[in-house]
């Protein structure tokens, strides 16, 4: 099996690839977005009207660089971010920054019945306490849409350590791992959630005496 990860194992695996290579955090969330692009492009996804879900952090950076790829591939894509874009992290706002030049199509507001597909960028491992309100309303009403979705990293909503809900979570048929599968995609509700688990290189250096505490 694929070696599991917890978020700390991960954040010192991603802190060790920085420092050791010099590779930026831009560099590592243009390769998931690539990694994805290529996932999604092997034909098991109907891509005729995606819609990007980005929140604000470095998940949701890795949602609006794979929006611009699509976009520049011809793929019909939206984006739309969940929260005050006017508080994003930089990364996002640097991503924000190059999808606009390309001429990425933005959305407010979506019915979610009209994407073929739909990309969760909104948390990944980040997410540290229950969702607020408003979203927990907006996923569960997802959740009861017959459409498709494609978690980046984590499923909205699952702690990425127990798999426990935090309040409520975007349920995927797919979720894309960069690098390892994250401990809460294979415990508890996040099994379930994260559907079908897709593990992608993005580059990460992992020592060779890197301790893992998942055998
Ligand atoms: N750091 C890196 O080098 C890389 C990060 N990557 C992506 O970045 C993700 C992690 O990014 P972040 O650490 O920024 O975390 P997230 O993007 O998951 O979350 C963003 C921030 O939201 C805040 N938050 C947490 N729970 C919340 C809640 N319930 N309500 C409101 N705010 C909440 C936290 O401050 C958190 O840092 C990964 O899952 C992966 O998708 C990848 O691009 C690969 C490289
Ligand atoms: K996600």
């Amino acid at each position: 099996m694929t070696q599991l990860v917890t978020v700390d194992e991960m954040q010192q695996i991603e802190a060790y690839t920085m420092e050791e290579s010099g590779l930026s955090t831009a560099v590592l969330t243009e390769r998931a977005a690539m990694a994805t692009l290529n996932v999604l492009a092997a034909g098991r996804f109907d891509l005729s009207k995606v819609l990007v879900l980005a929140g604000l952090g470095g998940n949701g950076a890795d949602g609006v660089a794979l929006a611009r790829l699509l976009h520049q591939a011809k793929i019909p894509v939206t984006l739309q971010f969940v929260g005050n874009v006017n508080r994003a992290s930089q990364a996002v706002k640097n991503q924000l920054k190059a999808a606009n030049a390309c001429g990425v199509p933005r959305a407010e507001k979506s019915d979610f019945k009209e994407p073929s597909l739909i990309i969760d960028a909104i948390f990944g491992i980040g997410l540290n306490k229950d969702l607020p309100d408003g979203l927990q309303k907006m996923l569960k009403a997802a959740n009861h849409i017959d459409n498709t979705v494609v978690a980046l990293d984590m499923p909205t909503g699952i702690d990425a350590d127990s798999g426990e809900v935090r309040g409520a979570a975007l349920k995927a048929k797919a979720t894309i791992a960069f690098g390892y599968p994250k401990a809460g995609c294979q415990r508890g509700q996040g099994k379930k959630m994260a559907g079908r688990v897709i593990t992608q290189n993005i580059g990460l250096i992992t020592a060779d005496d890197f301790a893992f505490s998942i055998q």
